[in-house]
């Protein structure tokens, strides 16, 4: 089998890669470029490993024609074109906790920065000027601290606001009360945290809701001397307000580490006293690069070599114990699901995965994203298990998931349903062995056969002599039978035909079996 290769194009610990020689891939650490030579070069990569500096765009990810996923040492991926990644069916993953402490102490010790003009007074200092009466602090203790953003980041500062005595108050829309507590926090909304803060530390994502957060009429809420710290996202503050009212006064001080345009080579901010920065350090500890290095390379090449999927943000999480299991239910499930979109003419408003014994225990969403997939790809063929729950959404497809842990006539049974204008139609397969795909049931009709290769469908009036008639016409025309797969409601009743055949069956010989006596459809299917 040939190594996944992967591209590390941003600056990493060197322990990334060699976790990924480790774990089975080839890797080269390439880091600088330009988006051109990216472009020219990403083709040949299965992974890419970023931090910050590399863009994933539409334009890079148009080229990387064999990625399969992009892995960031880090945790915001605003970098990356994450809808454009999940169309392609680019996995994208990230390390949501191995930095977050030292994220968190650099909040704390811009906070004390700006409490003591530690800058200010170091520069002076140092240029021989002994200020000694130049700078007059304030006090952490008893002061409340306004937490905007209680995520991961958010409650470390939480906790060692606390441990230093200061109140805290937190606004997040999606902190519940009994977590609040849990922190020690006081739950808030964003106009009380604005009116009692005497620091304001930031903590979110950059989203639309989130952007200008502190806004030029937010600021004005706020308590007059307020000291503010981001080492979160720029773009969370509009820094020409930020600029007016620290000129005003009515913001003592601010300390950024993220500005709206990075990398920040001027601002107006620049040279305002009480104005502290740093170039995006947040994270830049020997701790935490070791642990987003070691993290991101261990889930990249547990994706692409076991199949794992760990911290993904458009797939859902599947551990590499989990794989092997889910393996052979998502091959049954991509054939179901794409028997389904072959024999289905009509638009299809929605779709039903219902799994039943041994498959209700194990993650379903895996097998949802196999069906659709599946039925998704009979009208377009980049679509994976990544980017087919998009798809479906775009294209309005309603999914419903269904669970009975009960068994029913199958150990274990997975059904796909279809709504259609001709009302619900469902096909259903098991396992044998728990490892071979089967299809159990076809439209109501009890059949079993292997969904592989070319197939053939047919539907007639069961009546003697068919099986005998189809056969003369294949062998006629050179194809060559490989399993026969017959079932019916009842002698003489409707009856189904699934044939494997050792070769497509052309257009000419569809339409002769079309004519022969008792037929009712004919279709060519065609499985990977
Ligand atoms: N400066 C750096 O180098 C650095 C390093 C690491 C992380 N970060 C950034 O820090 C931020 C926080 O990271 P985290 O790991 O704590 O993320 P997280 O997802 O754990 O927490 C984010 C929190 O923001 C909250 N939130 C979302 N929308 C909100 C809104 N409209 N108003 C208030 N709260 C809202 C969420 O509920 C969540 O609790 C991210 O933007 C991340 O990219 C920066
Ligand atoms: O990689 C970095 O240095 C910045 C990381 C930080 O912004 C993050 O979101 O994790």
């Amino acid at each position: 089998m040939t190594k996944p290769k992967v591209l590390i194009s941003d600056k990493m610990d060197p322990n990334a890669a060699r976790i990924f020689a480790e774990m089975g891939c080839d890797v080269d650490v390439i880091t600088g470029e330009t988006p051109e030579q990216l472009i020219a070069r990403i083709g040949e990569y299965d992974g890419l490993a970023i931090r910050s500096s590399t863009k994933v765009t539409k334009e890079i990810l148009a080229a990387a024609k064999n990625l399969k996923v992009i892995g960031r040492a880090g945790i915001g991926v605003d970098n990356v074109d994450i809808p454009a990644a999940s169309a392609q069916g680019v996995v994208v993953m990230n390390t949501p906790f191995g930095n977050s402490i030292t994220t968190a102490e650099h909040a704390i010790a811009m906070m004390f920065a700006l409490a003591r003009q530690i800058p200010e007074a170091n520069a002076q200092t140092q240029a021989g000027l002994w200020p000694k009466n130049g700078f007059m602090g304030v006090e952490v203790t008893g002061k409340t601290l306004g937490l905007i953003g209680a995520g991961n980041i958010g409650s470390i500062v939480a906790s060692r606001a606390l441990g230093l005595r200061m109140k805290v108050v937190a606004f997040d829309p999606f902190l519940s009360p009994e977590r609040a507590i849990e922190l020690g926090v006081e739950k808030a909304d964003l106009d009380t945290l604005l009116a009692k803060a005497d620091f304001i530390t930031l903590h979110t994502p950059l989203t639309d809701q989130t952007r200008n957060i502190l806004s030029r009429e937010n600021l004005a809420k706020t308590k007059k001397g307020l000291r503010i710290v981001n080492c979160a996202r720029g773009g969370l503050i509009d820094e020409a307000a930020l600029k007016e009212a620290m000129d005003s006064g009515q913001v003592a001080g601010a300390a950024l580490d993220v500005f709206q345009t990075e990398p920040a080579k001027e601002s107006p901010l620049f040279g305002t006293p009480n104005f502290i920065c740093t170039p995006h350090l947040g994270a830049s500890t020997t701790e935490a690069q070791v642990n987003v290095a070691l993290q991101v390379a261990e889930q990249m090449a547990d994706f692409l070599v076991n199949g794992g999927v760990t911290n993904a943000l458009n797939m859902p999480s599947l551990s590499a114990e989990e794989a092997p299991k889910l393996k052979p239910y998502m091959a049954l499930a991509e054939r179901l699901g794409s028997l389904v979109g072959q024999l289905t003419r009509d638009a299809v408003p929605r779709i039903s995965i219902h799994v039943e014994g041994a498959a209700a225990e194990l993650n379903q969403k895996p097998i949802t994203a196999a069906v659709l997939a599946g039925f998704l790809r009979v009208s377009s063929d980049t679509v994976n298990m990544v980017n087919a729950p998009f798809l479906a959404k775009e294209r309005g497809l309603e999914v419903r998931e269904v669970k009975t842990e009960r068994e029913g006539d199958y150990h274990t049974l997975v059904r796909v349903s279809v709504k259609t204008d001709a009302g619900e139609r469902s096909v259903a397969g098991t396992l044998f062995n728990n490892v071979e795909p089967r299809l159990v049931e076809l439209f109501a009709i009890k059949v079993e056969a292997d969904l592989s290769g070319d197939m053939m469908y047919i539907v007639n009036q069961d009546a003697p002599g068919f099986i005998g008639r189809i056969g003369t016409l294949l062998g006629e025309n050179g194809i060559n039978i490989g399993t026969f797969n017959l079932g019916r409601h009842a002698a003489g009743g409707e009856a189904v035909l699934l044939l494997s055949v050792d070769s497509p069956v052309p257009e000419n010989v569809l339409q002769a079996a079309c004519q022969l006596p008792g037929v009712k459809t004919v279709k060519a299917l065609k499985f990977a």
